[in-house]
């Protein structure tokens, strides 16, 4: 196919951590496609230079809060996978411009879908939609149907629950033109992989106390984790089939999934952090549950305190406690079942990826400057 003749894409976040995956993983495997529209508040040029003879790549810099930016990026394109989000539950950002990217941003992606007469819609939702809640409910092997008490407070699961309810009410509208959109919603559960930057956050951090991480979490406490490719193929294969049988995907919610293992959130960074030196300290949590939880409390009240002054937003505080101390793992086999999906990359390979990856953070020197370690393993 010569560039020109195939489909239009805009990948709404295309310069994120998934957005540039699902960007690669759309020029690789998506052979319909002649150009991908990347439209990102900040841009990644790198992306460029992915056009080849096929499929131009097509960088645009535009606010997704903004609904003539979004007009202008979607016009005579035939489908928009929306990644674009503030991905925020430390406080960094207030809660009103979370909501302007994340409930704001999607409704203007709905407008524009609809006076640009753009017929097919993938949003990328969050397991947040669900939970954990912050009663601690667990929700074990839990699939699309299981029920579940869902309570929203905290900003970010609060706008992602609007936006993704938005998308589904939208299924059917009738687009200029006069044809129907269709929409459907990926559920990620915690994304790990190549450019994670929570990941880069740990490996620091343990950097500093000499490649010891010092177990906080019970290690029986489950999160579902799925790898970023995994990720991006689940959205690139929902996206053609959502045009082929929009009557089976239209409306759908579907957990995105793969063959990781289920484990906790600080055994499975371990996965890959061990694999530069690091050890964790402990087979239980080192500090108790209700001082952990003090410490988050302190850090809330410091952040309140410095408020103006600098942004103070640590990993810990009382909410992501909550979250990496309830049980959050999935197992369903409605995306295989709707529209044939399979991980494309196996747990070995992903974790292999993932390695070579955080590897990589120390070749480059760049996390062991920042630490300024030299090359002192504590715990080896
Ligand atoms: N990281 C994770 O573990 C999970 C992420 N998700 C969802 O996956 C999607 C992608 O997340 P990540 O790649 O991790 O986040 P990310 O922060 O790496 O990517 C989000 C992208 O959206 C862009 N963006 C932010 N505000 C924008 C605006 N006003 N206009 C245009 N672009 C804007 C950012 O510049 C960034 O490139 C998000 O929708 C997120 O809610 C869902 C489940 C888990
Ligand atoms: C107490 C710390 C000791 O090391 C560990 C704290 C870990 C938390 C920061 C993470 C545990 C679970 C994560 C969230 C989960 O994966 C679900 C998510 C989905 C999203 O859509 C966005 C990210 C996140 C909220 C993710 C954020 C980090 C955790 C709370």
């Amino acid at each position: 196919m010569t560039a020109g003749s195939g489909q239009v894409y805009v990948v709404t976040g295309g310069c994120g951590f998934l957005g540039s995956h699902l960007v690669r993983m759309l020029l690789e495997h998506e052979k319909n496609i002649s150009e991908i529209r990347v439209f990102d508040l900040h841009l990644d040029e790198s992306l460029r230079t992915l056009s080849n003879d096929r499929v131009r790549v097509r960088l645009i810099s535009g606010d997704i809060s903004r609904l003539a930016d979004v007009q202008e990026a979607l016009h005579g394109s035939h489908l928009v996978i929306h990644t674009a989000s503030l991905v925020d539950v430390w406080g960094r950002v207030p809660a009103s411009k979370i909501t302007e990217v994340n409930v704001t941003g999607t409704e203007n992606v709905l407008q524009a879908c609809k006076e640009e007469g753009v017929q097919y819609l993938v949003y990328t939702s969050s397991m947040e939609v669900v939970g954990p809640n912050i009663h601690g409910d667990h929700f074990y092997r839990g699939n699309e149907d299981t029920e579940y008490r869902i309570y929203h407070k905290e900003p970010y699961p609060l706008s992602k629950a609007k936006a993704e309810k938005l998308v589904l009410e939208a299924n059917g509208i009738k687009i200029k033109g006069g044809k129907m959109l269709y929409t459907c919603s990926l559920r990620p559960t915690g994304i790990y992989g190549e450019g994670h930057e929570l990941m880069k956050q740990f490996h620091r951090q343990g950097l500093r106390t000499g490649r010891c991480v010092f177990r906080a979490l019970s290690p029986a406490i489950e999160h579902g984790r799925v790898y970023v490719g995994n990720v991006a193929w689940m959205h690139l294969l929902a996206a053609r089939q959502l045009q082929i049988h929009p009557s089976t995907l239209g409306g759908q919610v579907y957990f995105c999934y793969d063959s990781s293992p289920y484990k906790s959130y600080e055994d499975f960074n371990m996965e890959f952090l061990s694999a530069c030196g690091f050890k964790i300290i402990g087979s239980r949590p080192l500090v108790p549950y209700f001082l952990l939880y003090l410490l988050a409390l302190l850090n809330v009240l410091l952040q309140w305190v410095l408020h103006g002054f600098i942004t103070y937003a640590p990993i810990l505080n009382p909410y992501t406690l909550a979250v990496a101390s309830t049980t959050f793992t999935v197992q369903t086999d409605k995306a295989e079942k709707h529209f044939g999906y399979q991980p494309l990359y196996a747990w070995e390979e992903a974790k292999m990826r993932t390695i070579t990856w955080v590897k990589s953070l120390e070749v480059s020197g760049k996390d062991l400057k920042d630490v300024g370690e030299k090359s002192n393993y504590c715990c080896s």
